[in-house]
């Protein structure tokens, strides 16, 4: 860091179905001054819970859950600019939005740059030719960024990119069976998202578990309505499910995960023609809305809400969620195979992450349940009670098994604070 004449760092976070957000105070080590999120924003209803802390950590204000009008990206991204104005005063610790002196930003797609960049015309205009790559993401979060660049206009921009942290995968794994050539002159390869939260994950469990992260080797699921999972071997991702797009691999809300690349050509007569969904700065083909936006949890039961599903399908004998928690422990647990062999069966623990990952005892015990045969056993009191822990890190592994099990409260928020210390900008 360099200016120390302000203080904060901002981190803004444009998942599929949510803005994260949470502003930190660097001089300090970066507590925390206030975080929050919307959730819900490809549901019915959005939600906002919301924390802002005094200098000496104890909570201000705490709203949980409450119903807020925020049904795009933007009009989440400026409640919380609203709110953040009227948090100035001395109490809060913030006494300018000029005091910001850097903006982080999640950019899920970054194609394979490997760390994070200040955010120019020209990097700016880079991640808009990305868009087309994670349309559910970028441009999204690339409004927010040109919102931040002509309102805070004292403020740093960052780019963090979640393809990064994958960028050690070696050749025979990010390239597809394909002709070389046109691989490499559309740069198409296996990129790789959530590398903010695989990073936090694997210094958190490091820690947890009292080892260099350099000697961490782990299978870790982030669960949430983009779903992935990835092998962590010496700390490292050595591979991950999802690949050129966030599309590939588990299934998620609205996304179908892997599917036969030939389904979408009997799915639909005319599935290469543009999307009436694309607009000036996104190309979107009718395949690819179709896998993007109306498959997933929510084409198979109505709602993307993996709660409701959960609830619907082991309390109320709904058939198709019943349907869709099998599919989604079918399909995870075969990764956990896949990638307990990709760590040569060195796999030290388990680690669930994301909305899923984090909240849903009862998938989490279906998936242990289906890879057991690997040497995973939970305890099933703890993994009830996970779900009141406020600890980063929250281990449900049985007495005496061999494999540890850990739930990590994943922060890609906390990520990028952490790593705007580490860098110079
Ligand atoms: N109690 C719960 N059990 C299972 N899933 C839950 C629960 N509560 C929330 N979820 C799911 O978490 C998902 C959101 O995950 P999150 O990682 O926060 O989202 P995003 O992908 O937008 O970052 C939603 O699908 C939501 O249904
Ligand atoms: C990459 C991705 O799918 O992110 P999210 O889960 O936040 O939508
Ligand atoms: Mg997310």
């Amino acid at each position: 860091m360099t200016d120390m004449q302000k203080k904060l760092i901002l981190c803004l976070n444009a998942g599929s179905s949510s803005v994260k957000f949470a502003l930190f105070n660097y001089e300090a080590g970066t507590p925390l001054l206030l975080e929050g999120a919307i959730n819900g924003i490809t549901a019915d209803k959005q939600f906002l819970d919301f924390k802002s802390y005094a200098a000496d950590g104890s909570t201000i204000e705490s709203i949980k859950k409450q119903q807020v009008d925020a049904p795009e990206h933007d009009t989440a991204f400026k409640y919380f600019m609203n709110r953040l104005d009227s948090q100035k005063g001395s109490k809060r610790m913030i006494d300018s939005l000029d005091d910001i002196y850097i903006a982080c930003h999640r950019i899920v797609h970054g194609g394979a740059n490997p760390r994070p960049l200040i955010i120019d015309d020209s990097v700016s205009h880079e991640l808009e030719m990305l868009s087309d790559l994670a349309p559910l993401h970028n441009q999204r979060a690339l409004d927010i960024v040109h919102s931040c660049r002509s309102h805070l206009e004292n403020t740093k921009n960052v780019a963090f990119f979640d393809s990064s942290f994958h960028m050690k995968i070696e050749r025979a794994v990010y390239t597809f069976p394909i002709s070389l050539d046109v691989q490499k002159r559309h740069q198409l390869r296996k990129y790789g998202f959530h590398g903010l939260s695989y990073a936090f994950i694997a210094s958190e469990a490091a820690a947890y578990l009292q080892i260099d992260q350099s000697e961490l080797n782990i299978i870790a699921l982030h669960l949430g309505s983009g779903a992935s999972a990835c092998a962590i071997a010496n700390g490292v991702s050595v591979n991950t499910s999802m690949g050129l797009t966030p599309l590939e691999g588990l299934p998620g809300a609205t996304r179908s995960g892997s599917i036969d690349p030939s389904l979408i050509f009997h799915y639909h007569s005319d599935s290469s023609r543009l999307s009436t969904a694309s607009s000036k700065e996104m190309k979107l083909t009718v395949a690819e809305d179709i896998l993007n936006k109306q498959s997933g949890w929510q084409s198979i039961t109505g709602t993307t809400d993996f709660g409701i599903i959960t609830k619907r399908a082991l309390y109320e004998n709904d058939e198709n969620c019943k349907l869709a928690f099998d599919m989604f422990v079918n399909r995870v647990s075969m990764y956990v195979g896949q990638y307990w062999v990709a760590l040569k069966g060195k796999a030290t623990a388990l680690v669930f992450a994301g909305g899923i990952g984090e909240r849903g005892a009862e998938l989490r015990g279906a998936v242990v349940d289906a890879v057991s045969c690997l040497g995973f056993e939970l305890d099933e009191q703890l993994n009830k009670e996970a779900s009141k822990s406020e600890e980063t890190v929250f281990e449900i592994t049985k007495e005496g098994a061999r494999l540890k099990i850990l739930i990590v409260h994943t922060d890609e928020q906390k990520q990028m604070a952490k790593e705007v210390l580490s860098r110079e900008f």
